[in-house]
């Protein structure tokens, strides 16, 4: 049996158009929507998302803004920052790209972030309202990899689902969202004995851990969906490459569906997060509408 392979970048375009028709009907109001990113210090693992935040803000007419600021930034000057950013009427997301240096908090900022222009849905109240099944910004990552099973022909009410990886930014919010839908989920972690067969016994497996080759073919129930979330650069002697956390060739001779990487869940990432600043800018819009002149 051979997987069939799930095509990201061509649904990340679809939901970019309608994203592109709301940000155009925006603009025409005078909320043109407008993104600033915020990366602070040698930020590697978000070079290629904040690339791809430009890249598509740029196609679904978002403004959009990439702040770098050096490793030494206290807390205090970024909290300063965001506080700006709240206050800025012209201003309707803040991302705050991950990792952070381990001397700043990132909970704290993040629930600095005013929550409608908390983007990425990462927020505590956001967090929670996951709880409630309440999506109004909800988590781009673990949106992404949801919207992705749902495209499939595969009912989640009551289907069998192993989530590898507990992170606040995606494996706890993937599990909260398939529990949503019906799902029966099991998740792993790093503590978790017999990940193999947890995995066996799923209809469709979700792995965001950060570590090429963790999910191989064995791991896999014949037929069932692979959502390979990691995103992983590698050094081969062909040069640098993109992985995922699974071992494509070999999972996709057992899986019935698998997201590749690149070209996977990442662009439907992005695509998640430009939806997320339409929403966002349309609820500041309808909460401030005459408070400011315009909004811009
Ligand atoms: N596609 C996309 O848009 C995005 C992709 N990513 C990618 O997803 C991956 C994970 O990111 P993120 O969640 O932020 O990473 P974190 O490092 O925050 O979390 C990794 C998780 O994996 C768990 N883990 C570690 N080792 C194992 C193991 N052997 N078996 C099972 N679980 C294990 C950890 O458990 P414990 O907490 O117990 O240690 C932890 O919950 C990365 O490759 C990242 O680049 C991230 C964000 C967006
Ligand atoms: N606050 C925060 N939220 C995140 O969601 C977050 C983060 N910080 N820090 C870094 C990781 C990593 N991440 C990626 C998302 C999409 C691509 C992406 O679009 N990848 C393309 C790459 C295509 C190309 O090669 O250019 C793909 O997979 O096809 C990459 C990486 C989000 N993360």
């Amino acid at each position: 049996m051979s997987a069939t392979i799930i095509d990201g970048r061509a649904m990340a375009r679809r939901i970019q158009a309608a994203v592109a028709a709301e940000a155009a009907e925006l603009a025409r109001a005078g909320w043109a929507p407008r993104l600033v990113s915020l990366s602070v210090g040698a930020t590697a693992a978000a070079e290629l998302y904040v690339r791809n935040q430009r890249r598509q803000a740029a196609a679904a007419g978002i403004g959009f803004e990439a702040r770098d600021y050096p490793a030494t930034i206290s807390a205090e000057e970024l909290g300063g920052v965001i506080a700006g950013l709240n206050a800025d009427p012209r201003v309707h997301g803040i991302v705050i790209q991950r990792p952070l240096p381990a001397a700043i908090p990132v909970r704290a900022l993040q629930r600095a972030i005013h929550p409608l222009k908390d983007v990425e849905g990462l927020h505590p109240a956001s967090i929670g309202n996951i709880v409630y099944d309440d999506l109004a910004l909800g988590p781009c990552t673990a949106r992404a990899a949801v919207e992705i099973l749902r495209a499939l022909p595969l009912d989640p009410a009551g289907l069998e689902v192993t989530v590898i990886g507990h992170s606040e930014l995606v494996g706890k919010p993937v599990a909260f969202l398939l529990m949503g839908l019906g799902a029966t989920v099991t998740v792993c972690h790093a503590l978790s004995r017999e990940v193999a067969a947890h995995a066996r016994r799923a209809d469709a497996v979700f792995v965001a851990v950060g570590r090429p080759g963790l999910v191989t073919a064995e791991m896999l129930k014949p037929g069932a969906a692979l959502i390979d979330i990691g995103i992983n650069r590698v050094e081969t002697p062909e040069g640098p490459r993109l992985v995922g956390d699974a071992d494509f060739e070999t999972c996709a001779e057992v899986a019935g569906w698998i997201t590749p990487v690149p070209g996977g869940v990442g662009p439907v990432t992005v695509a998640m997060l430009m939806q997320n600043a339409v929403r966002a800018t349309r609820m500041q819009m309808e909460r401030y509408r005459g408070a400011y002149a315009g909004g811009q």
